[in-house]
């Protein structure tokens, strides 16, 4: 993510006032595997430049003498109460930020109110992960080639407390992250990603070049799955089904149709590039599922009037994918927790100066694109 302005050089969390700082702090904290791994972008890199490009170009039009007195960030996720419209994305392997991994993130998302998703590569497995968000996470599905190991992780998943299912549909294959290739990104022999493979599993399929999470990944997903496999998946869980990496209305109306609600992203530039950034594919997206589902926005999201644009335009809630991640690396639980923080003061503020008082009143002619 190349951050908007450039970030003064400081020395700890407590001076950081914005996320580009902790960027800064998070960048300095990993090796060189561990940050190209999440700071790639398929390719070339359009669309991970996009998603914040398109916040940044689309511009506000704040209403004035306003009661903003009293400002209310709060809002609910399928129910779920969150202190402000901000989660964390699923990202996999937390443990190469820090060695509490996961369970640090959990923990940040329960003592913010906020609510985190769970990749199924994760570090640590479902249950721990769970003890520690005390109900305030999602679990995110890679559907694996082995269905009755799916089948087995959605049940644990639920009986860890999850409170959805959010189901990856934008990479049936790996996007191309070419640092990764160059480099032979492979997990280092401590890790594993215990919910689908161990650390000898992983190394089974290791080669001499290229990525070896592409073969990790090529070797464990299914890439057969269409629409008309939905109803199966909806069988094996009782948990609401958000499908994560819709970027079209026509696919939102499908998952409107099948009972779904729908992620916008394109995986932070990270599957398809030149694909669509995500805050302009948002628009034709609340047109076309016409508040049959609730819809949520990731992708690029670093400023308070970033969540504010998302949400005026529609989003139920946005999602932090490496800026959770860059906080993780720079302080473990308090990185993540300040990283929220941060950027709840700034949509407060926002919605101040906006004129909007509740999360109600941001409606999208507060945005002009
Ligand atoms: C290092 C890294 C790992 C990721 N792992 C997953 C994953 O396991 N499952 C998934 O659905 N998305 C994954 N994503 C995508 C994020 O959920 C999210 O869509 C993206 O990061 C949002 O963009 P942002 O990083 O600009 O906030 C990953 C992203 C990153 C950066
Ligand atoms: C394990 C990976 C497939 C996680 C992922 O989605 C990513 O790296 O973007």
């Amino acid at each position: 993510m190349t951050p908007d302005v450039q970030a003064t050089p400081h020395a700890s969390l407590r001076d950081a006032v914005n996320l580009a700082d902790i960027e800064t702090l998070g960048r300095a904290a990993l090796d060189q595997g561990a940050l190209e791994y999440y700071a790639s972008g398929a390719n070339d890199e359009h669309t991970l430049r996009e998603n914040r490009a398109a916040f940044t170009r689309a511009r506000l039009r704040p209403r004035v003498l306003m009661d903003v007195s009293g400002v209310d960030t709060g809002t609910s996720v399928l129910g779920l109460p969150i202190s402000s419209p901000i989660g964390i994305a699923p990202s996999a392997f937390h443990g190469l930020a820090h060695p509490d991994a996961e369970r640090a993130t959990a923990r940040a998302a329960h003592a913010r109110s906020s609510v985190m998703t769970l990749s199924t590569f994760s570090n640590t497995p479902i249950e721990t992960v769970g003890a520690d968000a005390q109900g305030r996470f999602w679990f995110q599905l890679y559907l694996l080639r082995d269905r009755a190991l799916s089948r087995s992780i959605l049940d644990r998943a639920h009986a860890a407390g999850a409170r959805a299912l959010v189901f990856t549909v934008d990479a049936p294959f790996l996007g191309r992250r070419e640092a990764n290739e160059r480099h032979r990104f492979a997990l280092p022999a401590h890790l594993s990603a215990p919910n689908v493979a161990s650390r000898a599993e992983l190394a089974q399929v290791e080669t001499d070049s290229g990525s070896q999470l592409a073969n990790y990944f090529q070797n464990l997903v299914d890439k057969t799955f269409t629409w008309r496999d939905l109803d199966w998946l909806r069988g094996q869980t009782p948990l609401p089904i958000i499908l994560k990496g819709v970027l079209t209305a026509e696919d939102a109306v499908l998952a409107a149709e099948h009972g779904c609600h729908v992620w916008v992203s394109n995986h932070g530039g990270r599957q398809l590039d030149t694909a669509i950034s995500s805050f302009e594919a948002l628009p034709e997206i609340v047109d076309a599922v016409a508040g049959r589902s609730e819809i949520y926005l990731d992708g690029g999201v670093t400023r308070g009037t970033d969540v504010l644009k998302a949400v005026a335009l529609g989003a139920r809630a946005v999602f932090l994918g490496r800026a959770a991640l860059w906080g993780l690396a720079a302080a473990g639980q308090r990185g993540v927790e300040r990283t929220l923080e941060l950027l709840e003061d700034e949509f407060r503020l926002a919605m101040a100066l906006c004129g909007a008082a509740r999360i109600e009143d941001l409606t999208p002619a507060l945005v002009r694109l």
